[in-house]
């Protein structure tokens, strides 16, 4: 059995090393504009480090007439919310060094989730951070749809699963969009 931490760490360089070379954009696949519909709520997060920056994606849902939340998070017991966010709203720093919308925002109900991760395999098996704020989400919100944003490098030949993960419908990388099959 692969060792998470190990896998968290090894990954996280694979990514940094990637990223130091000069990050291509993502760019909004045919497949993901085709289900973007006005009013819906589209979930971005705002990169941290070496994360690929979903922004191409979150700018094709507000084009689509979609609103755009923002994770928000605390205290690891706490559950992580989904506030809205015009996008020309301030941001504030939050724990990990994070951006986050004001804590007075609304928390809106996520119909398409645009989830950050460290790695991910064919199955769209996701392996994140390890607070779990994700994996809560997707069972709290079982009807969103997953959509995994990453680089190409961070995809691995299999993860362990525990039985509360949750695979993604969708990953969107700078190479395009595969989905679970
Ligand atoms: N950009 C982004 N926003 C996000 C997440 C994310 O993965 N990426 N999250 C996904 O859950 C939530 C924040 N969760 C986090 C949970 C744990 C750690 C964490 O343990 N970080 C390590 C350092 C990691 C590193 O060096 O890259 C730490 O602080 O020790 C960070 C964020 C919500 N917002
Ligand atoms: N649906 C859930 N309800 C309650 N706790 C959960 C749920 N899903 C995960 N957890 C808790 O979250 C912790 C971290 O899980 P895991 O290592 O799979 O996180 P991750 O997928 O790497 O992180 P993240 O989802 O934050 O990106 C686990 O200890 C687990 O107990």
């Amino acid at each position: 059995m692969i060792d998470k931490r190990a896998l968290r760490a090894r990954i996280r360089a694979a990514r940094d090393a990637f990223f130091a070379d000069g990050p291509p954009a993502i760019v909004p696949p045919p497949e993901l504009l085709a289900l973007l519909t006005p009013g819906l709520t589209v979930t971005s997060y705002m990169p941290v480090g070496s994360e690929a920056d979903p922004a191409p994606l979150a700018r094709a849902a507000v084009e689509a007439g979609c609103h755009i939340a923002l994770p928000h998070v605390t205290i690891r017991t706490e559950p992580m919310r989904f506030l809205a966010w015009d996008t020309e709203a301030a941001l504030h720093a939050g724990p990990y060094g994070l951006s986050q919308p004001t804590s007075h925002a609304s928390a809106l109900v996520p119909h398409i989730i645009l989830t950050p991760l460290l790695a991910f395999d064919a199955k769209l098996d996701r392996l994140g951070q390890g607070a779990g704020y994700y994996d809560r989400a997707f069972a709290q919100f079982p009807h969103a749809r997953r959509i995994g944003v990453a680089w190409s490098v961070q995809q691995v030949d299999s993860l362990p699963t525990d039985p509360w993960d949750m695979p993604l419908h969708a990953i969107i990388t700078e190479t395009g969009w595969s989905e679970r099959r």
